[in-house]
């Protein structure tokens, strides 16, 4: 495991921002935490980097506790973007990845490869507070990941920019967790965590709601959708035995089951029927597991 939390819990005053959480992310893992305002998200973060104390609890990365002898290992991206807005990009992307260890050299080039990657080439001699926003958080993320970290932490990336940006700098991490990288990163958008991740936590209000390998989430979860497309009335399906819900739209039947196994008993009844253009199980969504497990949708 790279990074081992266990049981940490933040209070500020009488808040308790982060309650008794337990996650342990794989090395080489892309992590996705997942939350609403206020879930934890931040706060977490800065225990682990170890901005923050925690009221209670440990964090181990690689079996160690995190310290100043670790910064060249570890790159990160702060929710609050912190770059002086009168230096220029290269001023201020080359001093912080020397503090990081780099040589000049080495840093520039590196600069260079990724200024060409998020078209920002012709920003270089800028100063930051001349860049729009999205450009500022492109060289605020190049920053943290130009000394090539083997831990990646990541707060809100994708927030705040156009779907095109947005797809860029997902590739950009995709790549760096192939090149072997431990990428964690947070995110409001359930949809960023299922495309890129294989292992993720949801936070809601300080609380851990579920954590752990994706795929097996969902297949502990059981409960499946159904889909069922035809022109036959099937509405009969809702007052099947493990049947949970039933929604129609057109021709197109959504089934909620408890199980796979009622999924079976579906098919042999509409296989009766008649002819169907579409009949497919799948797994749950990330927000039926949400539903599940705190009593309302997740947005
Ligand atoms: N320094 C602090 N003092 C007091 N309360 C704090 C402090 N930092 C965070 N909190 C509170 O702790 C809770 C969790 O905040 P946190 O920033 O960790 O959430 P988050 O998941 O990152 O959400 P967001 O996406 O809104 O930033 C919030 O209710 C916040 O107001």
């Amino acid at each position: 495991m790279a990074l081992e939390i266990t049981d940490i819990t933040k209070v500020f005053g009488e808040q308790t921002a982060v309650d008794s959480i337990n996650i342990n992310v794989p090395s080489g893992s892309m992590y996705g935490f997942l939350g609403g305002n206020g879930a934890g998200k931040t706060t977490t973060f800065r225990m682990i980097l170890k901005l923050l104390t925690p009221t209670s609890g440990s964090i181990l990365y690689n079996g160690e506790a995190i310290g100043y002898h670790l910064t060249d290992k570890i790159g990160y991206l702060p929710e609050e973007r912190g770059l002086h807005p009168k230096l220029k990009v290269s001023e201020q992307v080359l001093y912080l990845a020397e503090l990081k260890g780099m040589s000049k050299k080495e840093a520039n080039k590196s600069l260079d490869y990724w200024l060409d990657r998020f078209k920002v080439t012709e920003n270089k001699h800028k100063k930051i507070e001349k860049l729009s926003k999205g450009n500022q958080q492109k060289i605020q993320l190049i920053a943290s990941i130009i000394h090539n970290p083997e831990l990646i932490i990541l707060d809100e990336p994708f927030s705040g920019l156009d779907p095109i940006n947005v797809e860029m700098l997902k590739d950009a991490v995709k790549d760096l967790n192939s090149q072997g990288s431990t990428i964690i990163f947070s995110t409001h958008r359930m949809e960023h965590v299922e495309e890129l991740c294989e292992e993720l936590c949801i936070l809601d209000r300080g609380r851990q709601i579920v954590s752990g390998n994706i795929d097996q989430i969902k297949r502990d979860f059981g409960q499946k959708e159904v889909i069922i497309e035809g022109e036959h009335d099937i509405s009969f399906i809702k007052d099947m035995p493990g049947v949970l819900d039933m929604k129609q739209v057109r021709n197109k039947y959504i089934i909620k089951i408890a199980e796979e196994k009622y999924a079976e008993d579906i098919y042999n009844r509409i296989t009766d029927i008649g002819f169907f253009k579409k009949f497919q199980v799948n797994e749950p969504s990330l927000n039926d597991i949400f539903i599940a497990k705190v009593g309302r949708d997740y947005e």
